[in-house]
C-alpha cells in the first residue's frame, strides 16, 4: 500500500541555515508516527512544511500519492490534513461546540458558523449532532456550552481535536500534544489518541515527552541538525547509538556506553 504521506528530499533553509535538510518520510496509512529531535533540530520547520505554511526550498510531499508541495494549507485540509498547535488555538470566547462548528467549514455546503444562526433548519440539526458526537468522543460532551476559556487546560487540549477531527482529517498533525499537561491528562491525551485508529486516522505527531512517545508510537523518525538520523520502532529507536548521541552529547554517550558494559 502507498504511503498516505510521503516527503521526498525535503529541504528548507532559512538564510544560511539549513533547517530541515534533504529529509525522507513515509507515514504508513494507520500509523502513529512520532518526530522527535534535540532542540533546534526542525520539528515545527518540518511539520509547517507537512501542513503547508510553509513552502520547502526543495524536496517533494504527496498525500495519498496527490503532490501537495505547493498547496495552500486550506487545500490540504480538503484533501485530508488536519493539525492542532504547541500553543493551543481555541476561539476562547465561543463555547466548546461553537469551536467544534467552526471546524465544520470545510466540508459543509453550510458553513459550521451559519449553522448556529437561527432558522437554518435541518443543517443546523445535522451539524450540531456531529458536534455533539466529537464532543462526547473527546469526552467533553458536559462542557458542550461552556465558554471555551474557562475550560481546563487539559480540556482545551481535547477541544482543539475535536475541532481538527470536524474536517475529517485523513492525517492529523499534532504539534507538541503533551506539552503542558499533567501526568494523568497526558495519560488521559494517550488513550483518546489511540482511539482515533478506530476512525482511519492516522497520527503524525512532534513530541518532548518521551516515555509519551515510546508508548503511543508505531514508527519513529528521529532529526538531528535538520537530518533523518534514525527511523524505527520505539524500541530500536531507544537502542540507536546515534540518537542517544544526539540527546546525551558525545561524551556523555560514550560514558554512558562504558558503564553499561562494565
Ligand atoms: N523562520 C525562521 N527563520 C530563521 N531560522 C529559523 C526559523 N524557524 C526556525 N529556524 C531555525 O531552524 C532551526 C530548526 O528550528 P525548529 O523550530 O524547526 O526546531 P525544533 O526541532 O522544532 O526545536 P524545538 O524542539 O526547540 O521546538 C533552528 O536553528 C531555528 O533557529
Amino acid at each position: 500500500m502507498s504511503p498516505l504521506l510521503s516527503a521526498r528530499g525535503l529541504t528548507m533553509q532559512f538564510r544560511g541555515l539549513l533547517a530541515v535538510d534533504g529529509v525522507d518520510v513515509d507515514v504508513a496509512t494507520g500509523s502513529v508516527h512520532g518526530i522527535i529531535g534535540p532542540n533546534g533540530a526542525g520539528k515545527t520547520t518540518l511539520f509547517n512544511l507537512v501542513s503547508g505554511l510553509l513552502q520547502p526550498t526543495s524536496g517533494t510531499l504527496t498525500l495519498e500519492g496527490r503532490d501537495v508541495t505547493a498547496s495552500p494549507p486550506y487545500a490540504r485540509t480538503r484533501l485530508g490534513l488536519a493539525r492542532t498547535f504547541q500553543n493551543i488555538r481555541v476561539f476562547s470566547d465561543m463555547t466548546a461546540l461553537e469551536n467544534v462548528l467552526t471546524g465544520m467549514h470545510t466540508r459543509l455546503e453550510t458553513p459550521g458558523w451559519k449553522a448556529l444562526l437561527p432558522g437554518s433548519g435541518a443543517g443546523e440539526r445535522a451539524a450540531k449532532a456531529q458536534a455533539m458526537e466529537l464532543l462526547e468522543f473527546v469526552g467533553l460532551t458536559d462542557r458542550a456550552n461552556v465558554r471555551s476559556g474557562s475550560l481546563a487546560y487539559g480540556e482545551q487540549r481535547r477541544l482543539e481535536i475535536a475541532r481538527a477531527l470536524a474536517s475529517r482529517p485523513r492525517l492529523l498533525l499534532l504539534d507538541e500534544p503533551a506539552a503542558g499537561m499533567n501526568p494523568a491528562e497526558t495519560r488521559e491525551l494517550a488513550v483518546l489518541l489511540r482511539r482515533l485508529g478506530e476512525r482511519d486516522i492516522s497520527l503524525l505527531l512532534v513530541e518532548h515527552d518521551m516515555r509519551f512517545v515510546m508508548d503511543l508510537c508505531d514508527r519513529i523518525t528521529v532529526l538531528n541538525f535538520g537530518r533523518k538520523i534514525a527511523e524505527g520502532d520505539p524500541l530500536s529507536i531507544r537502542n540507536d547509538p546515534q540518537v542517544i548521541e544526539a540527546y546525551l552529547g558525545k561524551k556523555v554517550a560514550e560514558r554512558l556506553s562504558r558503564m553499561l558494559d562494565a
